[in-house]
């Protein structure tokens, strides 16, 4: 053992909500007085005993990397990617797709069961039949070198290069490199964030699985004209050669400090500022900005659960929440009276009002405002739903707005979450206005990593 470090065998007893392994080791310091010591170890799995080396100062809870697994969990798997043990993306690919799933009914289940619910209202998760190559939409980091890649784990600071993604659309990863050799080949600068120098910040890649359409957006701290003109027109000459499916090349200045892909002003470099995709024959304009599910093979089945669950009726009224640029909201507008939905990002409300028109919808009525001041507002104007769909982000509806949902007296609500901590939190809340939860079916979004989502139901009991 050297003198500044201590070496362990520990047991994992469990995992934290990032994943990582958890274990507990006593120090021997030698007076007859061990010390506990809280161990995070990243890449394990539960049950494994793993050696592990602490180096000095050890504080209460120390995080380790495994130097070896001396006693391997069942399920254990070689991960496929070549960056798996360094990159922040994924953090399960050592477990085979198996558990991960009954790790993600098992977690929803434990929550729910805290919060006085029954588990066996749950279902298991709906897994993927291919669990790679999932994601229609990617934001990969420039290094201080000019290198593109991804963020190392848990150290927003360091970027590895990217030579491949495994859960990125196999097309996206290549436009991407291409960018990447652009950046190389003119020696660009990458963006330091002590500095606050460079040039280069982001590439945001986005692409539609249905219309194969391609955006891309450099994220930069100049504009791209002047001296820089002549490189940003051999981006765009390779690109379009190259990729004829990029509908929308953009270049997006960003001098803000906070590491934010957002734009100050927009450059349209080649195509139109928007692409176009599709779910379930509704066709919807994203553009770089547009929050929109980023596994469509999952979220379309999120839909359709939503749709089993709630059970939309030409005859009835119904309200979607936090309804974005309408992914819900299209598909249950053609089946209901009359659909509101409230969202509080206007640029997505105004999309969600253009798609319902693309679409040929005429049954809608949007409103940008935050949830929690929008809801009176749209209950007094638009009446009380039978039907109430939410689906809030991972910080959940929170009491208030759960509340005057209790008070309206939906007849049935059907909850979308990304977070299962906040959902049951968030529908316990509804218990003392009368509601019953029904059916809880969680959905991998998000295979390869801790992340799930899930579809849920709960009723008015009639007195
Ligand atoms: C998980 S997304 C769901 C969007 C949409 N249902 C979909 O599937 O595309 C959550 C949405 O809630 C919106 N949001 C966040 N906070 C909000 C608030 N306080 N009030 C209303 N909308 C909010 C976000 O902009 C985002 O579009």
């Amino acid at each position: 053992m050297h003198e500044n470090s201590e070496t362990y065998v520990a047991e994992v007893h469990g995992l934290d909500k990032k994943g990582s392994g958890q274990a507990v080791v006593w120090r021997d310091l030698g007076e007859m007085n061990p010390k506990k010591l809280k161990l995070t170890i990243p890449l394990t799995l539960p049950g494994e005993k793993v050696k592990v080396t602490v180096e000095h100062p050890i504080r209460r809870r120390k995080k380790v990397f495994p130097e070896k697994i001396v006693e391997a969990h069942p399920e254990r798997v070689e991960p496929p990617c070549p960056h798996f043990d360094r990159c922040g993306g994924c953090v399960w690919q050592h477990w085979a797709y198996e558990g991960q799933l009954n790790s993600k009914t098992n977690y929803v289940k434990e929550l729910l069961e805290e919060q006085g619910f029954q588990a066996d209202l749950v279902q298991d998760t709906i897994g993927m039949d291919n669990p790679w190559f999932y994601r229609n939409k990617m934001e990969f980091t420039f290094s201080k070198e000019g290198h593109l890649g991804l963020h190392e784990q848990g150290n927003f600071r360091k970027v590895i290069s990217l030579e491949t993604c495994l859960i990125a659309g196999k097309e996206m990863v290549e436009t991407a490199m291409e960018v990447a050799d652009w950046a190389k080949e003119h020696q660009l600068s990458g963006y330091d964030k002590d500095k606050h120098e460079g040039l280069l910040r982001h590439l945001m890649v986005r692409q539609s699985f249905e219309t194969d359409e391609i955006m891309l957006g450099v994220f930069a701290t100049e504009a791209p004209t002047g001296e820089l003109a002549h490189v940003v027109e051999n981006l765009v000459e390779r690109v379009t050669a190259k990729f004829p499916n990029v509908k929308s090349l953009l270049w997006l200045e960003n001098r803000d400090w906070a590491d934010r892909t957002q734009s100050e002003k927009t450059h349209l470099l080649a195509g139109r500022d928007f692409i176009y995709d599709e779910m379930l024959g509704f066709r919807y304009r994203l553009w770089f900005d547009t929050f929109f599910q980023t596994n469509p093979v999952q979220a379309k089945k999120l839909v359709e659960l939503a749709i089993e669950m709630g059970q939309p009726k030409e005859t009835e009224k119904m309200i979607d929440l936090f309804c974005g640029v309408g992914t819900f909201s299209l598909p249950f507008a053609t089946r209901v009276k009359e659909l509101a939905g409230i969202e509080i990002v206007e640029t997505s409300i105004e999309s969600a009002k253009r798609n319902a028109k693309d679409n040929e919808i005429y049954n809608t009525h949007f409103l940008a405002k935050d949830a929690r001041r929008g809801i009176d507002q749209i209950l007094e104007e638009f009446g009380i739903p039978e039907l109430l769909l939410l689906d809030p982000p991972r910080s959940g509806a929170g009491g208030k707005v759960m509340r005057r949902i209790g008070r309206a007296q939906p007849e049935r609500v059907v909850y979308v979450s990304c977070n299962p901590e906040t959902f049951a939190t968030d529908i316990k809340e509804l218990e003392p206005f009368g509601y019953q939860l029904k059916e809880v079916q969680p959905v991998d979004l998000f295979p390869q990593t801790v992340h799930v989502e899930l579809v849920a139901l709960l009723t008015r009991v009639e007195e």
